[in-house]
């Protein structure tokens, strides 16, 4: 089994750059994905690949593998998928609440395809265990798109049901998330910037700075 981690830093997170600006933003994404390797190590995930856009010296001290390709985000993993012939867990590189029990309890499962869904119609988290024939559809409801092509290709589905791993961080009040309920690097990131306001209606999100 591969774990794959598509990810690209250049003006990434633009949703959040009301708070954050390109600069944290491109520290920010990183701080996330290393947050993401960490679990997976936790979990013992042996064979982690990112597939980015560009080699990152930033990220020369991880032990994981690099499959460089600048094609978009759909062209490169479904270039991938046709070359991995073995299970992979295709997980997005903005889940820092992810847990390494909840990751094994995914790559354990019974199904041919486990879906994590993301907020809003996304897709965080795929594993899939024959990936040869199966194409991805990422972007609008791509979590409707991977079911049907699920379907189609006659697999088991398991749509896996956590909200931490349903977490993606896309949005300022997504951060929210993290100071209630991370960990590790982003969280450390985070809470230098931002601070919670509780009031009756969900707690939001300030800058301290
Ligand atoms: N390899 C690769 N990864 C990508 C690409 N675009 C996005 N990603 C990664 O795919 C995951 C989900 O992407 P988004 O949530 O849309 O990230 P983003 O594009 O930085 O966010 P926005 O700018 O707010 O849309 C993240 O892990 C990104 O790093 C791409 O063109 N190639
Ligand atoms: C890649 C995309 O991420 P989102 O824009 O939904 O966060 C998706 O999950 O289809």
């Amino acid at each position: 089994m591969r774990a794959v981690i598509p990810y690209k830093q250049e003006n990434a997170k633009s949703r959040l750059s009301p708070v954050l600006s390109r600069t944290e933003r491109e520290e920010f994404v990183e701080l996330m994905l290393r947050d993401v390797v960490c679990s997976l190590r936790e979990a013992g995930v042996k064979d982690i690949d990112i597939l980015a856009t560009f080699k990152y010296s930033s990220l020369s001290d991880l032990d994981v593998n690099f499959v460089i390709d600048p094609a978009d985000l759909n062209e490169s993993i479904n270039k991938y998928l046709k070359k991995v012939n073995q299970p992979v867990l295709i997980i997005m590189a903005d889940l820092p609440l992810t847990r390494p029990e909840k990751i094994n309890d995914i790559i354990n499962s019974e199904e041919d395809v486990v879906i994590v869904p993301g907020k809003g119609g996304g897709t965080n988290i795929l594993f899939i265990k024959e990936p040869a024939g199966f194409s991805v559809c990422y972007y609008g409801m791509s979590f409707r798109n991977h079911c049907s092509i699920a379907k189609y290709l006659n697999c088991s589905l398991r749509i896996y049901d956590s909200f931490l791993l349903s977490t993606d961080i896309d949005e300022p009040n997504d951060i929210v998330e993290i100071l209630l309920h991370g960990h590790g690097l982003s969280f450390e990131y985070v809470q230098n910037k931002f601070e919670l306001e509780s009031g009756r209606a969900r707690v939001k999100l300030n800058c301290l700075h």
